[in-house]
């Protein structure tokens, strides 16, 4: 298996282009089941989770086109041949974000048999809402075998959903249902992140009819077929919140291209109270920490437009070398403090209690072997690695496939010693 080695202690200098969002990606791909014509979407990064939801599409039956050009990844997708309604074990296994074909293909195949995807290394997350809010449309549902058998021969049919919790998945489950479902579906208590507008603009380009977009409210009326479409992915937040807080660990400052400040507003938030500075400039923005101090801060993760619980382990990485305490709270996941135990080795001074971690500051990380099990918990692990005194070699580097573009790429060429290191060549 890859590792990654990085050399810490070297400031970042440059620019990064910021990849389009893999939350925004997965669920856009998943509209070509609602529709038989072809959606093209740009801006599409290349990810582990993205073929692997090219190949639940394509076990589905649709067509996937991969197009390449000099400045963007597009992917065409065609749902007119779509014949097998199963999402399988093995790929929902692979990656939650499969469970977003439920709704489409119980809204225009009229039946759907998806693996449930069961917990992962942060947290049980179960997909109880999902299923609720579809048999609020009138979908037929059991669980059976491990699968989520579902069925509305004759349609949905449009209903007023109030959601007893914020999610992302459910929010957008439903509102690809509820654009083919028969009269209007209010979804309340709606999710609001970025990639939801997204995939809501998507939508409304395929021909639905949504009011609402951006608030918690969504209004949804059916409508008989959806179109085809062209859109572009949206830029990845949490990518950039990423890039942002490497800045910031290594006293080092970057222009990060093709992202907005509305995107990550609470993070640059939180980031500027700790002394970074956050500048919008025409292609992006500009981040920086040289010669300046870095203060601790107090961070709690909520649903969108709070702080993201996607940023919350890159957080704490960055306090770990802060002046004073930090006190970092996670409400979104129960089990995503998998990267403490790793950060103190390298370390870092972090206390767990419930769901709050107490960082103090330290002057200075040393570098370690080191592994996560989770995407984001091992991206804070190079962040700390690239702030440490020595070597870190990072284990099970597939975890970073499914959703960093050229990592090591886009950071060695801002001045970090960093590189993968294939199979044999891995010490
Ligand atoms: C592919 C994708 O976009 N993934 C993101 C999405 O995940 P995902 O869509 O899975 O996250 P949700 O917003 O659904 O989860 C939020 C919380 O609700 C709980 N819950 C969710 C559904 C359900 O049916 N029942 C239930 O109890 C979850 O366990 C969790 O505690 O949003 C999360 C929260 O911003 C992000 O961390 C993930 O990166
Ligand atoms: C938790 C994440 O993804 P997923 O929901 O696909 O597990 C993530 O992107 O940080």
């Amino acid at each position: 298996m890859d590792r990654i080695r990085i050399r810490g202690g070297r400031p970042l200098r440059g620019q990064i282009q910021i990849s389009g969002a893999k939350n925004a990606a997965l669920p856009l791909m998943a509209t070509c089941l609602l529709t038989d014509q072809e959606v093209r979407l740009d801006n599409v990064p290349d990810l582990a989770d993205i073929s692997t939801m090219t190949h639940l599409l394509v076990q589905h039956g649709a067509e996937v086109t991969t197009k390449l050009n000099a400045k963007q990844r597009s992917l065409i997708l065609n749902g007119a041949g779509v014949n097998d309604t199963t999402a399988p074990y093995d790929l929902v296994r692979k990656m939650r974000a499969s469970v977003l074909v439920l709704g489409p293909l119980v809204a225009r195949h009229g039946q759907a048999r998806v693996s449930l995807p069961g917990g992962c290394a942060i947290g049980t997350r179960p997909v109880d809402l999902h299923i609720k809010a579809l048999q609020q449309l009138g979908a037929e549902i059991e669980l059976k075998d491990g699968y989520i058998v579902a069925s509305a021969p004759k349609g949905l049919t449009g209903a007023e959903v109030a959601f007893p919790k914020v999610s992302v998945g459910a929010t957008e489950n439903l509102m690809m249902a509820a654009a083919l479902a028969k009269g209007e579906t209010v979804l309340i208590n709606a999710a609001r992140e970025p990639e939801i507008t997204d995939l809501a603009h998507c939508l409304v380009g395929m021909g639905a009819q949504i009011t609402g977009i951006g608030s918690n409210t969504l209004r949804i009326t059916g409508v008989e077929r959806l179109g085809g479409t062209t859109h572009r992915v949206v830029a990845d937040r949490i990518e950039a919140g990423t890039y942002a807080m490497a800045a910031a660990i290594t006293g080092g400052e970057l222009d990060l291209i093709g992202v907005h400040h509305d995107l990550i507003a609470a993070a640059a938030s939180s980031l500027a109270q700790a002394g970074v500075e956050i500048r919008e400039t025409e292609q992006g923005l500009h981040v920086s920490r040289a010669n300046r101090p870095l203060n601790g801060v107090d961070v709690m993760t909520e649903p969108y437009p709070g702080f993201p619980t996607d940023l919350q382990a890159q957080m704490m990485a960055l306090m770990t070398t802060a002046d004073g305490a930090s006190m970092i709270t996670e409400t979104i996941f129960e089990n995503r403090f998998m990267h403490v135990p790793e950060l103190t080795r390298m370390g870092a001074s972090i206390n767990v209690h419930g769901a709050s971690a107490m960082v103090r500051g330290v002057k200075k990380l040393t570098g370690a072997p080191v592994m996560a099990t989770d995407l984001r918990a091992s991206v804070s692990l190079v962040l700390a690695g690239l702030a440490a005194e020595g070597d870190t070699i990072l284990n099970r580097v597939y975890h970073l496939d499914r959703g960093y573009e050229k990592l090591t790429q886009k950071l060695s060429a801002c001045g970090a010693e960093i590189e993968r290191l294939q199979d044999a060549a891995a010490e």
